[in-house]
């Protein structure tokens, strides 16, 4: 029989858990009623079982699943200070099976409450699950993956970027690399530009607490894009595990540098005033026109922080395969309308022979929608009334919605012990940073950067895996250890040059900020 999984939510009368954790569940449970969960929640609310049972069933409807909703009643909500030591410990005692703890809390608080599990005796096998930003700079990115791993072990860390659960991203992988048409001409030979954008119809929806910190720099491009870019620009990884992909992603990183080397002319950055938004947004289920305050006036912000709600920035990769193709990458919030997409425009031909005539500037492009999913490859033709006249043509493949969320994909993912998909973090490193080889704990436990790992508990019987999991044969063996990660990570220069960019921004453009409308 399938061994018991129990995850825990910290942080469960919360916005991420509502609004993506639970629909995601809901969908796995559904999909795989061989899956044994049971799931607690605790959070700082005075939330009565009800009512958590309530918000769980909810979510659980909302992704088609109410068969499952008996299974609620098994769920138990605790209202917990989980900064409090005997309060977590309540939480993880008597846990039968593996536990996966998810930190569902503002960063600060995630730090608190594992500073906190240093000293509580976790389940043999306890798997944490962590949500962006990972640490505020390189320095407390480091001294965040020393404390985790004070905890479990670096292959039972899950760092969540749910990009990398998406459908349309993990699509890229195979029209890239499974297409005579397209592998060939993936690289600077004859591609112009690419373009990553991620453009919300979303303003802040009272996420302050959280976003007014960050920012969109921070929120979306040093994380989500930044993963989008590695999947775009890697090399062809040997296999989509734990080992190979991840090297080829964070390979990219590495060689991933500001355009021009100047953070100021290679970004632009600004923020919502007020104004109507007059879109729907299917994929957040934003159906009326709304009026939305400037986003100096939104609860909770503070306007002496000066965040921004847009931000663009143009990146080259460092490679053979790149060098003097400019990747831009933006996104913005509360924007004219819903544009998540990514463009590659490839060169011109080097010559059209005489004869046709109505000769475009431009070579073809070739489109991923993230959401709904959507493939267009726009050409240039000629024929229909005047057979020699060329115009531009597109051929679109709907994908449809996905078939999973990608929080379902992510959470399978976690709760299967397949770190593929997750943000691998850095090693202990002697250089610029304080942390240090940590002594893990618990049965099992290993140093991550040089032995094997144990392998992740098998997927019940009979259950379909995730949508990439399930695609390949072997993917919960561990990697041998002759193939273990490589010695220096991408969050560290990425993050660097994040931080450079952020910093260069608030320096230089101080008291610039540009004014944009909704409608921009
Ligand atoms: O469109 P999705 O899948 O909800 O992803 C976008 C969201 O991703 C989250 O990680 C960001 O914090 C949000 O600000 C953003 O709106």
């Amino acid at each position: 029989m399938a061994s018991e999984t129990t995850l825990l939510i910290l942080g469960a009368s919360g916005d991420l858990t509502s609004r993506l954790l639970l629909p995601a569940i809901g969908q796995l449970m559904e999909r795989e009623p061989g899956r044994r969960l049971t799931l607690r929640g605790a959070g700082s609310d005075d939330w009565s079982q009800k009512r958590w049972r309530d918000c769980v069933r909810s979510a659980f409807a909302a992704s088609d699943a109410e068969e499952q909703a008996s299974r609620v009643e098994d769920t138990t909500y605790t209202k917990a200070d989980v900064t409090d030591r005997d309060a977590l410990a309540a939480l993880v005692e008597g846990v039968q099976g593996r536990l996966v703890i998810y930190f569902a809390l503002p960063p600060a608080v995630t730090i608190a409450a594992c500073e906190v599990l240093k000293g509580i005796t976790l389940p043999t096998n306890t798997v944490l699950a962590l949500e962006k930003p990972f640490g505020s700079d390189e320095h407390s990115a480091r001294d965040l993956n020393a404390l985790l791993r004070q905890l479990v072990p670096e292959e039972r860390i899950f760092r969540v970027d749910h990009f990398l659960g998406r459908s349309t991203l993990l699509n890229v992988l195979g029209v890239r690399f499974a297409n005579r048409l397209i592998e060939p001409v993936w690289s600077a030979d004859h591609v112009q530009s690419v373009l990553v954008r991620y453009d919300e119809a979303l303003a802040l929806e009272n996420r302050a607490r959280y976003y007014d910190g960050a920012g969109a720099m921070i929120d979306m491009i040093q994380s989500h894009l930044l993963q989008v870019l590695a999947v775009l620009a890697m090399e062809q990884p040997h296999d989509l595990d734990e080992v190979d992909l991840r090297d080829a992603m964070a390979a990219a990183l590495r060689a991933t540098r500001i355009w021009d080397d100047n953070p100021v002319r290679s970004s632009r950055r600004g923020r919502y005033t007020a104004g109507r938004l007059a879109v729907k947004d299917d994929v957040h289920k934003v159906q009326e026109a709304r009026d939305v305050p400037s986003y100096v006036e939104e609860e909770g912000v503070d306007p002496s922080r000066d965040t921004e709600t847009l931000a663009e920035i143009t990146c080259e990769v460092h490679t053979a395969r790149w060098a003097g193709v400019p990747f831009t990458l933006r996104s913005g919030k509360a924007m004219k309308e819903r544009t998540a997409e990514i463009v590659v425009t490839f060169k011109p031909v080097r010559h059209i022979p005489d004869g046709l005539t109505e000769r475009p500037a431009d070579g073809g492009v070739l489109r991923f929608v993230l959401g709904p999913d959507q493939i267009d490859l726009v050409l240039n033709v000629n024929g229909g009334d005047d057979p020699f006249a060329l115009r531009r043509d597109v051929l679109s493949s709907n994908l449809g919605k996905g078939t999973l969320l990608a929080y379902t994909e992510v959470l399978s993912e976690i709760l299967d012990g397949d770190v593929a998909l997750s943000v691998r973090g850095m090693p202990p490193s002697s250089a610029g940073g304080s942390s240090s080889p940590s002594a893990t704990r618990g049965p099992g436990a290993t140093c991550p950067w040089t032995s094997t790992p144990p392998a992740p508990s098998a997927p019940p019987a009979g259950r379909p895996r995730s949508a990439r999991s399930s695609a390949r044969s072997g993917a919960h063996l561990p990697p041998p250890a002759s193939r273990l990660p490589p010695p220096r990570d991408f969050l560290s220069s990425m993050r660097r040059d994040a931080v450079r960019l952020v910093s260069c921004w608030k320096g230089s453009l101080e008291g610039r900020m540009p004014r944009i409308r909704p409608d921009w």
